[in-house]
């Protein structure tokens, strides 16, 4: 795991203790009781509806809400994204997949604005993303986990995700220095909305305990707590499932799904093919940089170039795409 040096904490722990934990001894963590903190964390609906406040999936599911046009990202010598085109549509659940360095790490930075691209333009929201910074990116609506786990270690749970709101603050510095009526309104907000998305991945009974102390599965759900904390309409997840048992996987299909019927859109990379299969609406196949296929998960299954690509065999010698795909041949 790689977590990211914690810096100065947010909120003294009295200020979180005071607010949200008022039982809870913050030195020693611990459990907290959420439905004593506030009793709209125990109503799943309520708890969802503070989750995504905005659902415009709701009168436009189906519209293109990212695009990508021909989009080319290379290193040097080496095309590691070669003229891909896709879109992914409001409220699905896109899979990204493809053998072990076809790109699709590469295509994720290119669309989040982490990589700038070679050629080709990103379309979100019907305008392009050519010239957008990253942080305008995030606040554009479009929010990542990563590969390797990066949360602030010694932030606590609620901390970590307290920040990710932050993209959506209005105070300035001064406002937040001297503490204006508007910064501690957004403080408390931010605070309350903070335990919902705890809630709402599972974990808040742990807000108050450091990240580094969550078990492996709880810093995963953790990192997406914080991609939602953006209110993101797209949500990208870079193999949310890795070092997963099968009862962890399964737990976060129903937490992919449940996102989705939330409001929010999502994009994910998974090696898991079970995963893959069982969680998305289409899924976009790339291998060696390229856009393989584009199609239904039960025709992805049986596409010959598609099982090809991940056995490494010619297409007439192929069975069909199961299980595990992490070290398939390139
Ligand atoms: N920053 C970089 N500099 C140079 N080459 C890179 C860089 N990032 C990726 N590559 C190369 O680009 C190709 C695509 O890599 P990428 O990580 O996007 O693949 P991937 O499909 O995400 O693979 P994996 O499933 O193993 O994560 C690979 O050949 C990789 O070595």
């Amino acid at each position: 795991m790689t977590t990211h040096g914690g810096g100065d904490a947010l909120f003294g722990n009295e200020d979180i203790a005071a607010q949200v934990s008022p039982d809870t001894d913050v030195q020693s963590a611990g459990v907290v009781d959420v439905s004593a903190i506030d009793p709209v964390l125990s109503d799943p609906d309520a708890v969802a509806e503070v989750v995504a406040p905005t659902r415009d999936i709701d009168t436009a599911v189906g519209e293109a809400l990212l695009r990508t046009e021909n989009l080319s990202v290379k290193f040097g010598g080496l095309v590691a994204l070669d003229s891909v085109s896709f879109e992914i549509r409001r409220g699905e659940i896109l899979g990204l997949i493809g053998p072990n360095g076809a790109g699709k790490t590469t295509c994720f930075n290119a669309i989040t604005g982490v990589y700038k691209p070679s050629s080709g333009t990103v379309y979100f929201d019907g305008a392009p993303l050519t010239k957008t910074k990253r942080n305008a990116i995030t606040r554009l609506g479009i929010a990542r986990t990563f590969q390797n786990i990066r949360l602030f270690s010694e932030m606590t749970a609620l901390e970590n995700v307290v920040v990710g709101t932050d993209a959506r603050h209005k105070t300035s510095v001064p406002g937040a220095i001297f503490r204006t009526s508007r910064h501690r309104r957004e403080e408390r907000d931010a605070i309350e909305r903070g335990m919902a998305l705890l809630e709402f991945v599972g974990i808040a009974p742990r807000a108050v305990e450091k990240a580094k102390n969550l078990s492996y599965g709880d810093q995963r759900r953790l990192e997406i707590a914080r991609a939602l904390a953006t209110e993101p309409k797209l949500l990208c997840l870079d193999e949310p499932a890795a070092g997963f048992n099968p009862a962890e996987k399964s737990a976060l299909m129903d937490l992919i799904r449940k996102i989705r019927d939330d409001g929010f859109t999502v994009l994910l990379i998974e090696h898991d093919m079970r995963l893959v299969m069982g969680v998305t609406d289409r899924i976009v196949v790339l291998e060696f940089g390229k856009k393989i296929a584009d199609d239904l998960p039960a025709a992805i299954r049986e596409n010959p170039s598609v099982i090809a690509a991940y056995l490494g065999v010619p297409d007439d010698g192929a069975n069909e795409v199961t299980g595990d795909a992490t070290n398939a041949s390139a």
